[in-house]
């Protein structure tokens, strides 16, 4: 009898439609109907519960998945779908991921009705967002506006956005593709302009170390361009990872054989960046990763993570 793969995932409408994208591709994998072979289980988390605390004070990274990983541990459900982006960088013992799909779009996308791009913005514009990398950017290039806290779903985002709650905001072009609202991007943020976060725009399976039928089924969805560099990125943040309340970016691209990985930390304030790049064979992933993340992490010292 062919196993029904139940899928657990949180239930916002960006979550719903990345586990159901992975239902469709596990079932042209399996050649079977969708409904035969995957079931979606929406599991609540903390981090959707809370609404009105800026993620880092509560804790950040985990949040949106430690009740996810609870249930695949326990095989009430059979794989986990994750933004990456969300993931801390340690996964808990007995969980795997080594399945990615095609990463998306990974750039910040800018929204705005006041202006074309962030630098154009009216002196003393409001800025909204929840993100510590994204204000701290923002800072740093415009010291004169104003972040206030951004929280929730995209959709109540954009509300916000909307509402005039800010005259801007910032979001995953990722997310906003997927969820069909690219004709809310006022304009793409350049790397050079933003640089996004770790893994931003890569979804990710999480399974049981264990499970070896699931493993033989997913090796089949994995890319293994997005799978590099995902792991350049994830490499640098674990060297680095003192604290999630740390604004952190980086961004690995191949062409060929060949990666550039450009990487960031700067304080809350913008005021203090340090940044490098490395280049090199996009098989040396992991190794690249770590040696931007030790270069940033001397350069910073010791106290760079106190401030913060
Ligand atoms: N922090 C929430 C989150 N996690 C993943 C995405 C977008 C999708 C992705 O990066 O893969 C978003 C929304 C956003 O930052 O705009």
């Amino acid at each position: 009898m062919q196993r029904r793969y139940r899928i657990g995932t949180r239930g916002s409408r960006l979550a719903l439609i990345q586990a159901n994208e992975v239902a469709r591709r596990i079932a042209l994998a399996l050649h079977a109907p969708v409904e035969e072979v995957t079931e979606i289980v929406v599991i609540s988390t903390a981090g959707d519960r809370v609404q009105d605390r800026a993620l880092s004070e509560i804790g950040g990274k985990g949040l949106f998945t430690e009740e996810i990983e609870e249930q695949l541990a326990d095989a009430r459900i059979d794989v986990a779908v994750h933004s990456m982006k969300d993931m801390p960088t340690l996964l808990p013992e007995g969980l795997v991921i080594d399945c990615l799909l095609e990463r998306a779009d990974p750039r910040d996308a800018f929204l705005s009705s006041k202006a074309n791009s962030l630098m154009s913005l009216p002196q003393g514009a409001v800025v909204g967002t929840s993100s510590l990398r994204r204000a701290a950017q923002v800072r740093a290039r415009r010291p004169d506006v104003t972040v206030v806290p951004f929280r929730g779903n995209v959709d109540t985002r954009l509300k916000k956005l909307a509402d005039g709650v800010a005259d801007a905001t910032l979001l995953a072009m990722a997310g906003l593709t997927r969820m069909d609202l690219l004709e809310c991007v006022t304009a793409p943020l350049s790397p050079e302009e933003l640089l996004p976060a770790v893994a931003q725009g890569a979804i990710g399976i999480e399974r049981r170390a264990a499970d070896d039928e699931a493993a033989h089924l997913l090796e089949k969805l994995h890319h293994t361009e997005t799978g590099l560099r995902v792991a350049a990125e994830r490499a640098f943040l674990a060297v680095l990872d003192g604290s999630c309340r740390t604004p952190i970016a980086a961004l690995a691209e191949i062409s060929g054989d060949h990666m550039r990985l450009r990487t960031m930390i700067l304080t809350p304030d913008g005021a203090e960046i340090h940044e490098t790049e490395r280049e090199g064979l996009a098989a040396d992933a992991v190794l690249l990763g770590q040696d931007a993340g030790e270069e940033l992490k001397g350069r910073a010292g010791p106290h760079f993570f106190d401030t913060v």
